[in-house]
């Protein structure tokens, strides 16, 4: 796809999101690797009503060179998609039962939400490290993003929401979306006997999807 397509993908599944209520108000920020550089949501934009034509550009070195202001989010996008080479995109929500579940979680805890369905699994794998908290915007979040990203394709940010990675926009974005319906699954079974994936079933999905 050409920056031309990409911007309006972006747009349009900027507004698939908040129309199905996994972004309020100007919450989230999105990102997608580009040969040439990066598109990031503009800051204090609403994911249901980007402008394709003002979607932030940056330069590879990360200096804005078209668009709106970025995202101040810039070094948490920095941090997954330098640690995992292989990420497309970034997708960052507050999206209620991820962000209910990193309010619960331990800052250092890899697996906040069980494996209660294969396409979790498949979708966001083993592990989600609970990275601790960080103010909005804080660049000292970077490193500790940065880490975690080397072995998880997602984590989720203490008492704020997730970051998602795919290897395009549309893979972030589904990501994102199993990650919060899984979260919320396993807040309808707190406290219950709910059966989860054994680890060999794990493996056998990592083995055979991952
Ligand atoms: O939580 C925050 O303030 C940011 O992480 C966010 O979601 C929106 O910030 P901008 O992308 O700068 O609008
Ligand atoms: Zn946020």
């Amino acid at each position: 796809m050409d920056e031309p397509a990409i911007r309006e993908q972006l747009a349009m599944l900027g507004a698939s999101l908040f129309q199905r209520g996994y972004s309020v108000g100007t919450a989230g920020n999105i990102s997608v690797r580009l040969p040439d550089g990066y598109l990031m949501t503009p800051t204090n934009s609403c994911l249901g009503r980007l402008d394709p034509a003002r979607i932030s550009k940056l330069g590879s070195d990360w200096s804005h060179v078209g668009g709106d202001k970025p995202s101040k989010e810039v070094f948490m996008h920095r941090a997954v998609l330098t640690a995992r080479p292989d990420a497309g995109a970034v997708v960052h929500l507050h999206s209620t039962y991820a962000t209910a579940i990193g309010c619960l979680a331990e800052p250092g805890e890899t697996a906040p939400i069980p494996p209660l369905t294969p396409y979790f699994v498949m979708r966001v794998g083993r592990s989600l490290p609970v990275i601790r908290y960080y103010r909005p915007g804080d660049a000292a979040m970077e490193s500790d993003i940065h880490e975690a990203s080397r072995t998880a394709k997602a984590v989720l940010l203490a008492n704020h929401g997730p970051v998602v990675s795919g290897k395009t926009l549309a893979d972030a974005v589904a990501a994102a979306e199993e990650l919060e319906e899984s979260a919320r699954l396993a807040l309808l079974l707190r406290g219950t006997p709910a059966r989860t994936l054994t680890p060999a079933q794990v493996d056998d999905l990592l083995e055979t999807f991952g």
